[in-house]
């Protein structure tokens, strides 16, 4: 579904991925591992487009989409969700989320039901401020409204980052919820948890400098403890 080939980006002259070639599978959750500045989040930052990739191939659906817009891959079916959740913090939890709505292409007018299902306590909050919410709050905000626009293709940076530890497993537990309810959605995941990861993911890919440089079905830990900060 989703495939990109030695993908290369960075900031201005500094290359940060150099290789970056990745597969998510329909209805696959893929988690993308590796130690602190790797480059993960900036290859999720290429394949969304917020980073024009400075080389390589990306392709969705079997077409390119290396040329197009973050605009053009969200009407595609790119939901994304930024490490440090990026929600607007003076409009209110509904606001947020109609705005989640504008980025599909179908621009349906309404917050679909199941949202409010999903993260029923988004509901309680329905009339306050983003910036009141707590930051795990936060962080349902920030999936909740890219779900809302119905992405094909989820793209979660590190959901858990910054989260309260006990708060943590209510993430976890929200994307556990997701996998199970939305089975054609496929999901790249970029996750520190080791013991998260293994009972998520069908597929992982661990990153070190900026390269793959392992991928499979299953973490053996023996092989990749090295590259994580476990
Ligand atoms: N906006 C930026 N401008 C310049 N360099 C950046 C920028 N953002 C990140 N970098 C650099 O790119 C490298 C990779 O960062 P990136 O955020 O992709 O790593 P990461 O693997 O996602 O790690 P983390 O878990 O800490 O976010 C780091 O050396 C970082 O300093």
């Amino acid at each position: 579904m989703l495939k990109s080939t030695n993908l290369e980006v960075g900031y201005g002259d500094s290359v940060v991925v150099r290789e970056g070639s990745i597969e998510v599978k329909e209805g696959q959750v893929v988690c993308l591992m590796g130690r602190n500045g790797v480059g993960k989040s900036t290859l999720m930052k290429g394949i969304m487009g917020v980073l024009k990739p400075i080389q390589g191939e990306l392709s969705y659906k079997g077409e390119s989409m290396i040329d197009s817009s973050p605009t053009a891959r969200a009407y595609r079916g790119f939901g994304y969700v930024p490490q440090g959740r990026e929600i607007f913090g003076t409009l209110t939890v509904q606001e947020n989320l109609l705005i989640g709505l504008e980025t599909s292409e179908s621009k349906p007018q309404t917050i679909p039901k199941w949202i409010y299902e999903y993260f029923p306590v988004l509901l309680e909050m329905k009339n306050r401020k983003g910036g009141e919410l707590s930051g795990g709050q936060q962080q349902q905000l920030a999936i909740a409204r890219a779900l809302a626009a119905n992405p094909n293709l989820l793209l979660l940076d590190e959901p858990t980052e910054g989260i309260q530890p006990n708060i943590v497993a209510e993430i976890q537990a929200i994307i556990e919820t997701i996998k199970q309810k939305q089975p054609k959605l496929s999901i790249l995941l970029i996750e520190q948890s080791f013991d998260f990861a293994r009972r998520i993911a069908d597929y992982y890919y661990i990153m070190d400098n900026g390269k793959i440089v392992y991928k499979g079905k299953e973490l053996k830990e023996g092989e990749i403890r090295h590259l994580l900060s476990i």
